[in-house]
């Protein structure tokens, strides 16, 4: 490969985009001001719960603040928050050559949808990223959980098998899917938790380990899978567990929880949602991606989402209460006690 652009330098932007770095391939990073200038102050360091602790000098980063005019990448990744697609997208359209590869590694289902109706020249492909970054320290980037990335696309799909041999040289799998609907549904089933990670105010661990949390996620998502089932939609599994037993699981007293979940809760121990980052930065959220797009499956239905709805109701007024909620206060406000 000969370039790869990372559109968003966040925190899935610096992590993806490094180790495509460390695999040898030159990467360009678009980000906001005070992203690029902790890269340029303390370059770029990667570290993961499997021992990776790589540092990148900042003198062999390529930062912008906006796509560079006549830079003709491989491939391109959209790295941005939902809310930012389409201005994204805007922005790629304008200065890539049509047919510009890009693959949004979004959650959600719809925004690389959105973002092929906003820039259609360019060859959209939905992405997903199934582990948690987080951003430990200026320029720091930690994968706190496991798992391998997917990308819409087939294996006769240069740019993309590409990217997936040079992510093999650093131990990162990307699978490749001709539908990644089902994926990109079993993962907004686990981003149901976003919004009780968010609220609750604990690190994913901490969160997971209470009840009360854990009984707020099953409801969302056996409403989501209730749904999902209705519309014909079949849903991947992306943990240990199927989704309907998983929803039996997180139901469990927590001891039991430990035991049968312990996979599930290998997760380091300050590792958040990339909802909890938003809210405590004052962030527009994802809530309309994730419990949204179970509202409007419910309204495509003519059916209802009560659960989801109050979920995003919650997230919204968030700025108004600006208070974590108890296990016990979150299951009250959802109607759940
Ligand atoms: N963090 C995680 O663990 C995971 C996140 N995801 C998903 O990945 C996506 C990205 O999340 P995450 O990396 O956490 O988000 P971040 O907010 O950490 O990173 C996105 C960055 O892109 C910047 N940005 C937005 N628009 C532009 C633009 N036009 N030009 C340049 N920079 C821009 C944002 O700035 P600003 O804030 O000013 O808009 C922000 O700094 C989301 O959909 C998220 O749900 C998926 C799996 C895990
Ligand atoms: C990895 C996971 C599920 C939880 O961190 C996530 O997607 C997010 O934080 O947005």
């Amino acid at each position: 490969m000969t370039g790869v652009l990372v559109m968003g330098a966040g925190s899935v932007g610096c992590f993806a985009g490094g180790l495509t770095q460390l695999a040898g391939v030159p990467v360009h990073f678009v980000g906001r001001p005070r992203v690029l200038a902790a890269l340029r102050k303390h370059g770029l360091r990667l570290t993961d719960q499997d021992g990776l602790d790589r540092h990148i000098p900042a003198l062999q980063l390529r930062l912008h603040e906006e796509p560079p005019a006549g830079l003709k990448p491989d491939l391109v990744l959209l790295c941005v928050k939902s809310g930012a697609t389409a201005a994204a997208a805007t922005a790629l359209g304008l200065t890539l050559p049509p047919g510009t590869p890009v693959v949004s590694l979004q959650n959600g289902i719809g925004n690389a949808d959105l973002a092929r109706a906003t820039a259609p020249a360019l060859r959209w492909h939905a992405g997903m990223v199934p582990f948690n970054i987080a951003e430990l320290a200026p320029g720091h980037y930690h994968r706190g959980t496991g798992g391998a990335l997917a990308a819409e696309g087939e294996a006769q799909d240069a740019a993309l098998s590409a990217w997936q041999t040079a992510l093999s040289r650093v131990g990162m799998r990307l699978d490749l899917h001709a539908d990644l609907a089902p994926v990109q549904w079993g993962k907004l089933l686990l981003n149901l938790n976003n919004p009780v990670n968010a609220l609750s105010g604990r690190p994913l661990r901490d969160e997971l380990l209470q009840r009360g949390y854990r009984r707020a996620l099953a409801a969302l998502q056996e409403e989501a899978l209730d749904l999902l089932e209705g519309a014909g939609r079949p849903v991947a599994q992306l943990t240990p567990l199927p989704p309907r037993r998983l929803l039996t699981v997180l139901r469990l007293p927590t001891p039991l929880f430990r035991l049968v979940a312990a996979r599930m809760l290998r997760i380091d121990a300050k590792a958040r949602s990339s909802m909890a980052d938003d809210l405590a930065q004052g962030r527009t959220t994802e809530i309309d991606a994730l419990c949204g797009e179970i509202v409007r499956l419910a309204q495509g239905l003519r059916r209802r989402a009560p659960l989801n709805a109050r979920m995003q109701g919650l997230v919204e007024a968030w700025p108004r209460r600006r208070r974590p909620y108890s296990p016990a206060e979150l299951l009250q406000a959802l109607g759940l006690s």
